[in-house]
């Protein structure tokens, strides 16, 4: 039977990455994207920009919305203080299979704590269930149409206090008018766009990072 995309990414990282070397894992599955097969995973060049937040934040608690495959949460795991901690969100069973076997290779079990469901379930149940008060840092990479309905579902539910960072990527491309629009005319927030290109391409795309207000 045919493989998918992300069983074939797997493929390539365990094929040409070093098992408990997490830059090695991102660098096989940036490699694999430029030279075999386009992957939606945030990618080397805004990945930079994503390092950059990472390390200035120094986040003891970290939100992903979207998994897909783990470049990002592993990328950001191995920037985490000792006991920072990302807890990465991904509804699709099937990607949420690969995305453990790629953090798996990486030896980041311990950093990333994969939930398999919706951000809109398991947003409101975070709090009790990870005994997490607030997070330090959001990254938003999911169905862009639900950036800015969990956005506001995560300040409703608590989540943010006054100083923790938002990190949105696709602002430009695909898109997220209604979330760019939201944050950037919010009085709640302070916010900044960082211009960049769509992974492994040429095309304009870019992260906004904005800061919660309280
Ligand atoms: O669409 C893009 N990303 C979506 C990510 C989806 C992943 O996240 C999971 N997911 C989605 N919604 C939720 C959810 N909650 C919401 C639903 O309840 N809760 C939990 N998990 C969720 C999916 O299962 C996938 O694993 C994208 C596209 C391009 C692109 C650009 C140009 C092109 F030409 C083509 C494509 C570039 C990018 O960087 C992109 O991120
Ligand atoms: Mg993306």
């Amino acid at each position: 039977t045919q493989s998918t995309r992300p069983q074939r990414l797997l493929a390539a990282v365990q094929k040409n990455a070093t098992r408990g070397d997490p830059r090695s894992v991102v660098l096989a599955i940036d490699q694999f994207c430029r030279q075999k097969e386009w992957a939606m995973n945030v990618g080397d060049e805004k990945g930079c920009i994503l390092d950059s937040v990472v390390s200035e934040v120094n986040p003891g608690a970290v939100l992903e919305l979207g998994t897909y495959c783990g470049y990002s949460a592993v990328r950001i795991a191995c920037l985490l203080p000792p006991h920072g901690k990302i807890i990465t969100l991904e509804f699709n069973p099937d990607n949420a299979a690969i995305a453990r076997q790629v953090i798996a290779w990486a030896g980041l079990e311990e950093k990333i704590q994969l939930v398999v469901g919706a951000s809109g379930d398991w947003i409101p149940k975070i709090k009790e269930q990870f005994g997490v008060k607030t997070f330090d840092l959001v990254f938003l990479d999911h169905w862009k149409d639900r950036y800015l309905p969990d956005t506001k579902l995560m300040e409703e539910c608590g989540l943010l206090r006054e100083g923790s960072i938002l990190l949105a990527d696709n602002v430009i491309c695909p898109g997220t008018p209604d979330y760019l629009e939201y944050i950037r005319n919010s009085p709640r927030y302070k916010s900044q766009y960082f211009k960049s290109h769509l992974e492994y391409t040429k095309v304009e795309d870019g992260l906004e990072k904005s800061v919660f207000l309280g």
